[in-house]
């Protein structure tokens, strides 16, 4: 367990793992179980970090410099830590956050090509420290995730999303890399089961995390 009272969980994967729609049910059943929880995402949360996905995502920002674009994001980072995510876990609440600091490794460090550890610098001034005390990483190919979302004809397409599908290969790729440098921390999922299934599954990873709690 880290410093904090609370328990901080991010989910993480590629586009169309089914994170949102799964981080939803968990929400609900662990209300049920009795837990204080926070359900909340990157980028965002909070109005500030709202506001700065709005300018990252916004398929017109073509001309975004990789750099400006991992920046961004960790200046993000560091307000909705700072306004909702510090507070609640100081108070004793199970915070579920969709994405957190190895979405930009993952993205930004090495599907943009900016290197992991030089992303990681960047995100130590914006997270004091504070990793998750576990990441469920929600395992697809990134060909089925984008299928997913093809399907979905209510999700708005953002500026990430329309980036090649070799992009999206190097992302899961990153994820990888992640998944091999934090064994204790990230703990991976078969995405590609039903829904009740990937909760099932979610809910046993954090079984000996929540028995703590
Ligand atoms: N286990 C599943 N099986 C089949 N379809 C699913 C499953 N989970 C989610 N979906 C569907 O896939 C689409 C993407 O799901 P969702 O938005 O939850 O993914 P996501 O990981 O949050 O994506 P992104 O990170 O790109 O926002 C939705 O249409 C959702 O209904
Ligand atoms: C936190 C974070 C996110 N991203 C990317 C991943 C997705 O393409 C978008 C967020 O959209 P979603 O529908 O909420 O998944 O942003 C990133 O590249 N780096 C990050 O740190």
């Amino acid at each position: 367990m880290n410093q904090n009272k609370g328990l901080f969980i991010s989910v993480e994967g590629p586009e169309g793992a089914g994170k949102t729609t799964v981080i939803k049910e968990l929400e609900l059943r662990l209300i049920d179980q009795g837990h204080s929880v926070l359900l909340t995402r990157e980028p965002g949360g909070i109005e500030i970090s709202e506001k700065i996905r709005g300018i990252i995502l916004d398929p017109e920002h073509t001309k975004m410099d990789s750099r400006t674009e991992a920046l961004l994001y960790a200046a993000a980072r560091r307000q909705h830590l700072v306004e909702k995510v510090f507070p609640a876990l100081e108070k004793g609440t199970i915070v579920l956050c969709d994405r957190f600091i190895d979405s930009s490794l993952a993205y930004q460090g090495h599907a943009r090509g900016l290197g992991i550890d030089e992303v990681w610098g960047i995100n130590q001034f914006a997270i004091d420290n504070r990793l998750p005390d576990c990441t469920l990483f929600f395992d697809i190919d990134p060909e089925a995730g984008m299928e997913r979302i093809a399907q979905n004809n209510q999700r708005e397409i953002n500026r990430l999303d329309l980036e090649a599908l070799s992009f999206h290969q190097k992302v899961y790729e990153g994820y990888q890399l992640l998944i091999e440098r934090f064994p204790d921390r990230i703990q991976v999922i078969d995405a590609k089961q039903p829904v009740d299934n990937v909760c099932r599954d979610a809910l046993h990873a954090l079984t000996s995390l929540l028995d703590e709690a």
